[in-house]
Order: structure tokens, then sequence, then C-alpha cells
């Protein structure tokens, strides 16, 4: 598999405070990989220097073997970001959102296009016509997801993408997220929910003060045990 994102040596300082220590990481197409560390840890600061919102200080992040620094534009063409409450016009519906935000990144669909989309997402028919007002914050998602399809990512990066949600929910964000792996994306999640990260992730990693302490593969770990480690490392 190929290598699509990666981190070598990655490191960002504000003034004297360093948020990110020499990161050195490589995640193939169709992992999920999420990454636990405490409040503070570095996780967004890392998901923010892939995005090219932030500049490394030292080190580099690589989006299929394009430098994100330099490259910013050509790079974002292969991301697309979740954050944990998905912004969207409350007064449009879910196909108008998605058409909005589709033809904001240059795609142009017609309706029929848009529907699978979110049909892909995990968005029920019902409420593709409903004003997103009314949306939960796991439908919401779901239209971030889509929006990620339509722009045709190979990465979709998310920030604590099941706070807030229930039981179901979660769920639901489980195997959307495993089935868009199966498709070949590349997810990488900030999270502080040890659970959902052993069952929805590939690979888990756990931060320290801007440090990678830990990488494991969840299917060498059960939640318990994930959760021991979490706490002695912290
Ligand atoms: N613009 C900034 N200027 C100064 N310090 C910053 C700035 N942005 C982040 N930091 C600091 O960098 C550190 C890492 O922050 P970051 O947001 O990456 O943590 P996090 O792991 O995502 O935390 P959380 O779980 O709360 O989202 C924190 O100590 C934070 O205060």
């Amino acid at each position: 598999m190929s290598i699509v994102l990666e981190a070598v040596n990655l490191t960002k300082h504000y003034q004297q405070y360093t948020a990110l220590r020499q990161l050195s990481l490589s995640i193939h197409a169709g992992e999920i990989f999420c990454l636990l560390g405490q409040n503070g840890a570095g996780k967004t600061t890392t998901i923010n220097l892939f995005l090219g919102f932030l500049e490394a200080s030292d080190g580099k992040a690589l989006i299929n073997g394009i430098e994100v620094t330099p490259n910013n534009t050509a790079t974002k063409k292969m991301i697309a970001y979740i954050p944990e409450v998905v912004q969207l016009y409350g007064n449009l519906n879910g196909i108008e959102n998605l058409d909005f935000f589709s033809r904001l990144a240059g795609f142009s669909y017609p309706p029929e296009v848009l529907t699978a989309f979110l049909e892909k997402a995990g968005l029920q028919e019902a409420a593709h016509h409903k004003r997103l007002a009314a949306y939960s914050k796991g439908m919401r998602q779901k239209v971030g997801i889509a929006i990620a399809l339509s722009k045709n990512a190979d990465v979709i990066f998310m920030d604590e993408p099941t706070s807030g949600l229930d039981p179901m929910a979660t769920a639901e964000f489980t195997t959307i997220c495993q089935e868009l792996a199966a498709d070949g994306k590349t997810i990488f999640m900030a999270t502080h929910d040890i659970f959902n990260a052993v069952n929805v992730g590939s690979r888990i990693g756990i931060m320290k003060q801007g440090s990678l302490i830990h990488t494991v593969n969840s299917n060498s770990i059960s939640a318990i045990e994930l959760q021991q480690l979490y706490l002695e490392t912290i």
C-alpha cells in the first residue's frame, strides 16, 4: 500500500513552547489512524500542519509524497477536513449545502450524484431535503463526509468526530469510516474516545506533550488494554 500521509521530524514551536516535537509517522492508503492524547498534547496542531493551516518550524508534512508547505494549493485538493462541529448553512437543505460546498471546491454535480454522495455518507434520504437547522450533530457530520467525497479527497481529517454523538450515531459513524477506508480513503482523526479508537482505527497513536509516544495496531490491543496504556503514558 502506498504512503499517503507522512510526517518527517515534524515540529511546531509557538515562541518558546514546543507544541509538536519531531513527529515521524507514515500512514498508508486505506488506514484509519486515531490520535489520542490529553488536551494540549498536540493533536490539532498535527492536523493543522497537514491541512496547511500552520507552517512547520522544522521537518515536513507530506501528502501523497508532496510537501505541504510550499505546495499548499496542490495538497489541499487531496484532502478534506471535518471539524468537531461541521459549519453548514442552516437555511439550506442537505443537498443544497453539498451542492454549494462542492461548487466552492470546483465541482459541479447533477442532483442524482449529490444524492448518491449523501447516501454513501449514510444520510437517510428523508433528510436530504430538510433544512440543516433541523439536523443533529451526526447528520451534519454525514454532510461533511459527503462534501469530502464530492471533493474526491484521498484523505479525510477529523477532529473529535464522536464527541457528543450517542452510541447509535457513533456505531453508524464507525461503519461509514470503515466503508470509506475499504474504498481506499485514508482517515486521520484526533479523538479522546478510546473505545471508538479501538473499534474504528486500524492504528492508534498516543501523544504526550507534543511527542508521539506509542503507535499500536488496533487488532493487537483491547479497549481496556489501550486505556491502561493511555493512562500509563499521559
Ligand atoms: N496559536 C497558538 N499559540 C500558542 N500556543 C498554542 C497555539 N495553538 C496551540 N497552542 C498550544 O499548543 C499545544 C497543543 O495544542 P493542540 O491544540 O494541538 O492540542 P490538542 O491535543 O489538539 O488538544 P485538545 O484535545 O484540547 O484539542 C497546547 O498547549 C496549546 O495551548
